[in-house]
């Protein structure tokens, strides 16, 4: 059954204050040498026109629970079985990259908490602090789960002709160890330990305590 949008034809639960998106948005100061890479076809992305609006498959859920780590905040959770290496929706944002032009300016993005790496030579991410779709719920397995269920991974809209990320069940694997995810379970990917050290920095924490 199609999960429930409100009428405005936003996921429940979506915060009032974020843009919904149902397509990447791309920040005005990408290089235009950027902006062409980023249309062109990579050799191991996924073609995948994702369907727009409210994903069927899951729900942006709040958390109550006192003994999880993202306690106050959201996450998002399968409202149906989900087969081990099934495509579940693209991460939506804002796609930026370094600008060559003005290499001097301020990166508002370097704080974000939403913000996924696209290409690591271009420096190009996506930023779903300001505006994105559900994907920007996904938590970090760490003090959740065992371990993640689900992974990033590159897509190519052949439509729009687009690269983008998008998030998958992780999938079975050479160890055929994938496992599906379950109706109600919290969709969990592994945000990577450069993430949790980079926090720990900010915070004046030393890296690796
Ligand atoms: C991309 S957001 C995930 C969605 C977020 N829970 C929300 O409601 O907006 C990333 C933030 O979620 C929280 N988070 C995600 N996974 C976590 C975890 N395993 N432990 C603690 N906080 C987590 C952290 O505050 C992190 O900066």
């Amino acid at each position: 059954m199609p999960q429930k949008s409100d009428t405005h034809g936003l996921p429940k639960n979506w915060p009032s204050h974020t843009p919904y998106l149902t397509t990447q948005s791309f920040s005005p100061t990408l290089d235009q040498a950027v902006a062409a890479s980023l249309r062109t076809r990579p050799k191991d992305a996924q073609d995948i026109t994702a369907a727009k609006g409210p994903c069927a498959l899951v729900k942006i859920t709040p958390i109550s629970t006192p003994t999880h780590p993202a306690c106050g905040q959201a996450g998002l959770f399968a409202v149906r079985d989900l087969k081990p290496g099934t495509f579940i929706l693209q991460y939506l944002g804002v796609v930026h990259a370094p600008s060559t032009a003005a290499p001097e300016k301020r990166d508002l993005h370097a704080e974000s908490n939403y913000d996924l790496s696209l290409d690591r030579e271009l420096g190009a991410c996506i930023d779903a602090d300001a505006m994105g779709n559900e994907a920007r719920f996904i938590n970090d397995y760490r003090g959740i789960g065992n371990r993640p269920n689900a992974e990033f991974k590159e897509i190519w809209d052949p439509r729009k002709r687009e690269r983008g990320m998008g998030v998958w069940v992780l999938g079975e694997g050479k160890s055929g160890k994938g496992k599906a995810i379950r109706k109600g379970e919290e969709i969990l990917v592994s945000y990577g330990r450069g993430f949790w050290d980079g926090r720990k920095s900010a915070e004046g924490t030393p890296v690796g305590s």
